[in-house]
């Protein structure tokens, strides 16, 4: 038994983070009984069967192993906000659509409904723990609202934001470079968080667990998407400044990398980065520094993202120049449409803007990826504003790479699977349009080997075109 038997968990929000999250926390500590809940009946019930809502390399067996014993899913938000002691808030914080601060603001308007509830709902005190990615001082709001409930009980608001990334989720979970706490600074709110720290020390050594102040927690968060966004779009702006001079952006990385105060990681020039958080949470940040009034601390964020937009559409542009000028009814077989590899997630994915562009060219799609569904697919492309028409008369998805390349004039990487690396290039070759274009958006693949198989290769930052 450890120090925390008996304690009862809950999660409101069933995605991608309050799912793996707490099935992790259910794994290591089995005396702890954890409770995910979700207003998504449908999430729920996928859950609970062989096929669960989300892709994640490990995340089956972990959930197999503890459901029903001490994991649970279930859509009776109310009768768990009741018996947790702890409740974890993992609700998603989209982008503002309209109103004020809309395109940039994250909208929290799903944190605030869940304290309301727990405050109507709640008989005894609750600790709430704000997992999800939040402007700085949101836990403000949210503790005013708990603290509005009509029965007089203290709940205590503490921030844990989520560092997982998609794709390596478990193993993030498993061995967290950090666990952040923050909390207020009273003995009530000390407390609060050492229930937490207690939990994650079942696994996690105490010293990779940091305890700070609420809004230090909250910003931190925010900070570290924008930091690791940024080297992306850093090494993206560089792979632009290779192609013109003759240097290869991965030698550039390697170089600079091996710096350690620079470090190697989150160099890979690429088309470009996607994912539900990165745009939504440097947006975030650039909104929070404009309601401050630090309009040039804002800019120097939001050039952030505008430097993704500019890679992505440098790609396409690339693409429809290399092919003569047009590619218009020319099928073009696109490998990978995930924002990533290992996932079958297509949030903000580079792929759909690329996608755009080719079809407003008149080109005819035929898209493979491994894991991505195909209404996440059009789902996505709708969201990045490509016509349904298009969608339905260019697209074609298929669910094998030859015959996605059958009769193609090009194929486009733009998600790095490593099955793609080890693909039969003289079997596409063969079945392609000549010249036979690749353009590889991840730089996964072996240009000069492909090279010799008679492709015509583009590859980011590597390619000096006179
Ligand atoms: N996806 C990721 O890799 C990471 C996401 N985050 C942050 O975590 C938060 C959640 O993100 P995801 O898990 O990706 O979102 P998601 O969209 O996959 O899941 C959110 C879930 O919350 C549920 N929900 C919304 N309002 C609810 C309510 N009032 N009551 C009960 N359930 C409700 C939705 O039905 C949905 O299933 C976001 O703030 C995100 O920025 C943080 C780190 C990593
Ligand atoms: O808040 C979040 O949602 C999470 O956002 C990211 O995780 P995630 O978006 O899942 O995946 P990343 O591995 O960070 O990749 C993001 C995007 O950047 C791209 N990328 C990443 C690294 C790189 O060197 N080059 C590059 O183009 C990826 O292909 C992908 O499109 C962060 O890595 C997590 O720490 C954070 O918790």
């Amino acid at each position: 038994m450890g120090k925390c038997a008996g304690l009862q968990i809950v999660c409101i929000g069933a995605g991608y983070v309050g799912g793996p999250t707490m099935a992790m926390i259910a794994y290591k500590c089995h005396d702890v009984t954890v409770t995910v809940v979700d207003i998504s009946e449908k999430q729920i019930a996928a859950w609970n069967s062989d096929t669960l809502p989300i892709y994640e390399p490990g995340l089956d067996d972990i959930v197999k192993e503890r459901r029903n014993k001490n994991l649970f899913f279930s859509t009776d938000v109310d009768g768990a906000v009741e018996k947790g002691d702890i409740i974890f808030v993992s609700v998603n914080t989209p982008t503002k659509t309209s109103g004020i601060g809309a395109g940039r603001a994250a909208n929290i308007s799903n944190c605030e409904l869940v304290a309301r509830n727990i405050a109507k709902v709640a008989t005894s005190p609750k600790i709430v723990v704000e997992k999800s990615t939040v402007p700085v001082r949101t836990a403000e709001s949210m503790g005013r609202v708990l603290a509005a409930n009509e029965k007089g009980i203290k709940h205590q608001i503490i921030s844990s934001p989520e560092f997982l990334a998609e794709g390596t989720a478990i193993e993030d979970l498993l061995e967290p470079s950090r666990v952040l706490i923050g909390g207020e600074q009273t003995p009530e709110g000390h407390a609060a968080v050492q229930k937490l720290v207690d939990v994650y020390e079942y696994w996690c050594p105490r010293e990779r667990i940091i305890t700070t102040n609420l809004w230090s927690s909250e910003l931190s968060k925010l900070v570290a998407n924008a930091f690791l966004a940024q080297r992306v779009s850093s090494i993206n702006s560089i792979s632009a400044l290779c192609e013109v001079s003759g240097a290869d952006v991965d030698e550039v990385a390697r170089a600079v990398g091996t710096d350690y105060r620079i470090g190697k990681h989150f160099l890979k020039s690429s088309v470009g980065f996607g994912g539900s958080c990165f745009k939504k949470d440097i947006l975030n940040l650039v909104y929070l520094c404009e309601s401050f009034g630090l309009h040039d601390v804002a800019e120097y964020w939001n050039w952030v993202v505008k430097m993704n937009e500019l890679q992505k559409e440098r790609f396409a542009k690339t693409i429809v120049k290399r092919m003569f000028n047009t590619v218009t009814r020319k099928k073009i077989a696109v490998l990978g449409f995930a924002f990533k590899a290992d996932t079958g997630d297509t949030r903000e994915t580079a792929a759909s803007d690329v996608c755009r562009f080719l079809l407003e060219e008149g080109a005819r799609l035929s898209v493979y990826d491994p894991k991505v569904l195909a209404e996440d697919m059009e789902r996505e492309l709708l969201y990045a504003k490509c016509e349904k028409d298009q969608i339905d008369q260019q697209i074609t998805r298929v669910e094998d790479v030859y015959a996605a390349a059958k009769d193609a004039h090009a194929v486009v990487i733009l998600t790095e699977w490593k099955e793609f690396k080890e693909l039969d290039f003289d079997k596409i070759y063969s079945v392609m349009e000549k010249p036979a274009f690749i353009f590889d958006g991840r730089n996964i693949l072996d240009h000069a080997g492909l090279r010799e198989k008679g492709f015509e290769v583009f590859a980011l930052g590597k390619n000096k075109i006179n």
